[in-house]
């Protein structure tokens, strides 16, 4: 369905990555907030490392999303120069920020309960669609209102089938990569008509109207002279993201790449080894985000990028002072994520449900996490009507 910009009006920058600038966007009747994505596929940027690539590849993952932590696909407008989509607006922030503005930096046990149980979920949902996430991070957990997470940030992913068996004619394709996809469940958000037509998501990269083409131009004069202040104080907190951008590289057995993506501190040792990875990769970077969030450090981290690399082929993980006792179970759940041998990982044979029953997650309503589990922190409201930046509405006006 193509973004009836006409309808909408630009108020700030959310965020600025290596694929793209983030909008946040309100609808100009209804006043429901949304975040665009806006690929500029003339920037710099886009010309290195098949980013164009990469942000068809997103939007493809997006618009055969549905579930409760995983980004819905709202809408998506194409023009020669841009490509942009829009997604739930999170106006929470993310679990990096919501960790730095904790007194002591880490999170309770319950908290670490509540944000990976739903990472897991999410997670299970790309692995049972046959993608592999392989940009798990905190900053790439997003906030919403209510306090539930959501993951954001595809361009890394990667449709690998689950295991590394042979490819057999008779073996059916990930169910997400089936026939155009299926259809996401419609959420009250989706039904709001931002769109010039609700219908389900498009597979295809979305097709250019003279409209929407006119305003994309503009939208991009709009990101040049964008305010960079919230930007860069962001920044602070957040990693620089991923290792490489290079293209992935397609001469990949079946079940594995062997391309090397993602944040330094959450790379899986098969990946440094550059032998071949699989869908393992996102549950040794669940074993560094829980440790992470119990501990305000991540176990791997040296001074530089070889130091690092080596850590994570060799050292010990260290669990500080007794949590050995005090935390056996959170102790136990991330040594048995973060063990070397991907084949030996928690989560490798039995996949998320393998996650899932484990000890530390005793208790949790799996099937209704979004609706019995009460979110830790619940986000203040966002105020962002304060906040527009430059001349956004005039902006919009002038499309026209
Ligand atoms: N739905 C959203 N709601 C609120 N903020 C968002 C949303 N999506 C993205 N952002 C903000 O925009 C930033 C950049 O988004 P995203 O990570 O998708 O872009 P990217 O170009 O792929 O980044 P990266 O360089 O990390 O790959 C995020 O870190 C986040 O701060």
């Amino acid at each position: 369905m193509d973004i009836d910009l006409d309808r909408a009006r630009a108020l700030r920058v959310l965020g600025r990555g290596a694929m793209g600038t983030v909008f946040l966007v309100e609808a100009r009747y209804g006043g429901f907030r949304y975040a665009l994505k806006v690929f500029d596929k003339r920037s710099a940027a886009a010309t290195r490392h098949d980013a164009e690539r990469r942000a068809r590849w997103e939007l493809s993952v997006l618009s055969r999303l549905a579930h409760p932590h995983l980004p819905c696909l709202l809408g998506s407008a194409e023009t020669p120069g841009l490509l942009a989509w829009a997604v739930p607006y999170c106006p929470g922030g993310d679990l990096n920020e919501l960790r730095y503005a904790l007194p002591d930096r880490v999170f309770s046990p319950a908290a670490i309960r509540f944000y990976v149980a739903e990472i897991v979920s999410a997670l299970g949902e790309l692995h049972a669609s046959g993608v592999a996430y392989r940009d798990l991070k905190p900053e790439n957990v997003l906030l919403r209102a209510d306090g539930h997470v959501t993951l954001t940030d595809f361009d890394l992913s990667r449709l690998l089938p689950p295991k590394t068996e042979a490819p057999s004619s008779a073996s059916p394709p990930p169910r997400m990569f089936q026939g155009g996809g299926h259809r996401p469940r419609v959420s009250a958000r989706s039904e709001i008509p931002l769109f010039s037509h609700a219908t389900k998501p498009d597979p295809s990269p979305p097709a250019a109207n003279p409209s929407a083409k006119q305003q994309l131009q503009s939208l991009v004069r709009f990101i040049m002279k964008g305010d960079r202040s919230e930007l860069s104080k962001k920044a602070k907190s957040a990693r620089v993201s991923p290792v490489s951008r290079k293209p992935a590289s397609f001469a990949s057995s079946w079940g594995k790449s062997f391309s090397f993506v993602g944040t330094e501190e959450y790379v899986a040792p098969e990946m440094v080894r550059g032998e071949g990875h699989g869908l393992a990769v996102d549950w040794w970077a669940v074993g560094v985000l829980a440790y992470e969030m119990a501990y305000g450090r991540t176990p791997f981290k040296g001074k530089n990028r070889k130091e690092t690399f080596r850590n994570v082929l060799l050292k010990d993980v260290e669990f500080a002072g007794d949590s050995r006792r005090r935390l056996p179970e959170l102790t136990d759940l991330i040594s048995r994520l973060l063990e070397r041998d991907p084949r030996k990982r928690l989560g490798y044979q039995g996949g998320a449900d393998e996650v899932r029953d484990h000890p530390f997650f005793a208790g949790v309503a799996w099937d209704m996490l979004d609706v019995v589990s009460r979110p830790p922190y619940i986000p203040p409201p966002a105020d962002d009507g304060d906040e527009v930046v430059g001349d956004g509405e005039e902006y919009f006006d002038k499309l026209h």
